[in-house]
């Protein structure tokens, strides 16, 4: 029974004293929500405050960037670039590393985040949510260059996401398992609400864009097909679906239930190498998911071993129950395979 008394400033301190995880990741995790706190205000009054809509502005990916974007971006990086614990932070509406300025103390920690995640939800007032992954690097540099912070996912010490929804949660690790906490509007402290969350290994539930199915590679094409067979199909067993278009919603229902989550390279995305980013979604998400119990794979590879080359990287993802996560990367095993050997 998890003891919802428990506040979340005072999780951390328990966690420190347990794990002798240091006091800078906590001040660093402290910040992070406060963000998100923040944050969650700015959405709650919705078309009553002048924070919904379009920019004229694109940011790096080439997106049209929404207003709550660009505020929850600012939100992040005020609320946490004081913190004494920061060398650097890297977000996805920002081109460049954003350097912790000269006033400011510096720490050896990296935060990488998607201030809003889902932004094509925001109008329509569906869940939207914000993603964030931690680095720790070895010593601080005086200046800090991709190089220095395009590390694999493995080496994330914690991560974690924000979730706008009914009500606002907060999801973290720090890879001893993962815990939940729902913002109290009361005292507005987010509560210990679920403790050690994992992930049934089986599922009966997808995600996907199914819109894209035309582009889709061969083995995602057969998974697909095998799942909406149903009962009498291969699977033997029915399969539902879900898309919210937000993929902290969607990881969030996986975490609780179960299931699998796909965005795949298709031929439309191919030349961006995935629609979704490594650094600021598919790391950390695939990071809560192992440590929930699940897998979180390319289709081809493990995400967190996946060596980055640049920082707005994008990669395949396919992640969830780990059966079912297992059943897709054979099914790539057995295509790959079968295109080598009729080439020969
Ligand atoms: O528009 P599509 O193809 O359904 O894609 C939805 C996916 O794009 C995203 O919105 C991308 O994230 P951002 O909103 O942070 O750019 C994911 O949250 C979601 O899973
Ligand atoms: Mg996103
Ligand atoms: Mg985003």
């Amino acid at each position: 029974m998890t003891d919802t008394s428990m506040t979340y400033m005072q999780f951390l301190l328990n966690e420190r004293r347990r794990s002798e995880s240091d006091r800078d990741l906590m001040t660093l995790l402290h910040g992070v929500a406060t963000a998100c706190k923040a944050i969650s205000n700015s959405l709650k009054n919705g078309a009553l405050a002048d924070v919904l809509g379009s920019l004229e502005s694109e940011n790096v990916q080439g997106e049209t960037q929404k207003k709550l974007d660009v505020i929850a971006n600012d939100i992040f990086l005020r609320r946490c670039e004081f913190s004494g614990v920061l060398a650097a932070m890297v977000s996805e509406e920002l081109e460049e590393i954003y350097q912790i300025p000269e006033r400011f103390p510096k720490g050896q920690y990296v935060l990488f985040f998607d201030p809003l995640d889902g932004s094509s939800n925001i109008d329509i007032n569906v869940s939207v949510g914000s993603i964030f992954s931690i680095l720790r690097l070895p010593e601080v540099p005086d200046v800090i260059t991709y190089e220095t912070v395009l590390r694999p996912g493995v080496e994330q010490v914690a991560a974690g996401y924000a979730l706008y929804g009914p009500s606002t949660m907060l999801v973290l690790s720090i890879g001893r398992g993962v815990d939940g906490f729902t913002l109290d509007g009361n005292i507005g402290e987010f509560r210990h609400t679920h403790s050690s969350i994992s992930i049934p290994p089986e599922a009966a539930e997808f995600s996907i864009n199914a819109s894209r199915a035309q582009w889709w590679e061969p083995p995602v094409k057969r998974y697909i097909d095998d799942c909406v067979a149903g009962e009498n199909g291969p699977r033997g067993k029915y399969f539902n679906m879900r898309w919210i278009a937000s993929m902290v919603a969607e990881v969030h229902r996986i975490l609780l239930r179960g299931g699998i989550f796909l965005y795949p390279i298709d031929e439309r995305n191919s030349d961006a190498g995935g629609k979704l980013r490594l650094f600021y979604e598919a790391n950390p998400m695939a990071f809560l998911i192992e440590q929930a119990g699940g897998a979180a794979s390319t289709g081809r590879e493990r995400i967190l071993d996946v060596q980055p080359l640049t920082p707005h990287q994008r990669v395949p993802v396919i992640l969830g129950s780990r059966d079912e996560v297992e059943l897709v990367e054979r099914l790539h095993k057995e295509y790959d395979e079968a295109s080598r050997s009729s080439v020969s």
